[in-house]
């Protein structure tokens, strides 16, 4: 089971991983945590130029796809080999999200770049919706306004697929919010 957290910076998709993956420990289920930006050295390295170079839509675009390409052999594909649970900060929805919502890409662009790399379609997408709980002034992301974020949490609406996609209210608290995704996602590990 391969499942992406998405929604705008500070929503909680860290702290919710988080709770998911002691949750399924508990349920005994092998399972491994990552993000493209976070998990290997080159990716955290990408995340660093993200965040401290004033790069156009494009160019963000391909240092994405490089990075997403790169991750998901040397992650993603292991790890579903391997039949390990997924649990990934971030995917694709983030690009349309930020890169065509955010920074305004036209559809054509985004969709030409992303089918020049292949990688898994996640089988799940939770979409954490709800106001952002980080000091909002820190990166450049937050600079670019409420505008820019008001636009990608429209773009994850446009993305929001009923057939594979679950969204949670954050606003309504860590706690019940990871109480039902763990409801959720029990009735999965139940029929796997
Ligand atoms: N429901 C919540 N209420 C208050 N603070 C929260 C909540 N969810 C997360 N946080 C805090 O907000 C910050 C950002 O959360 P994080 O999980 O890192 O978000 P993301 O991964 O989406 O950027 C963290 O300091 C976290 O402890
Ligand atoms: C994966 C991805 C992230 N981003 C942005 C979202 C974040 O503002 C920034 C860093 O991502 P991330 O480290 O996941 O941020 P956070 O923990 O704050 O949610 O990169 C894109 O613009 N496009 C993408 O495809």
């Amino acid at each position: 089971m391969f499942i992406v957290f998405e929604g705008i910076d500070g929503v909680g998709k860290s702290s919710h991983i988080r709770g998911v993956a002691n949750f399924l420990a508990e349920m005994g289920v092998q399972h491994t945590c990552t993000s493209e930006f976070g998990n290997l050295q080159i990716g955290k390295n990408i995340r660093y130029i993200l965040m401290n170079y004033d790069l156009t839509g494009r160019e963000e675009l391909f240092l994405i796809n490089a990075i997403r390409s790169y991750h998901s052999r040397e992650v993603l594909a292991p790890s579903i080999k391997a039949d390990q649970w997924i649990l990934m900060d971030r995917f694709i929805d983030s690009t349309w999200a930020y890169q065509h919502g955010g920074k305004q890409i036209p559809k054509e662009v985004v969709q030409e770049i992303t089918n020049l790399i292949d990688v898994p379609k996640p089988d799940l997408v939770v979409l954490l919706d709800g106001d952002s709980h980080r000091n909002i002034a820190r990166d450049k992301f937050d600079n670019a306004g409420s505008e820019f974020f008001d636009r990608v949490k429209e773009s994850y609406e446009e993305r929001f697929d009923s057939r594979n996609w679950l969204r949670y209210n954050t606003n309504l608290g860590y706690k019940p919010v990871q109480e039902m995704i763990r409801k959720d996602l029990r009735k999965r590990i139940f029929q796997s």
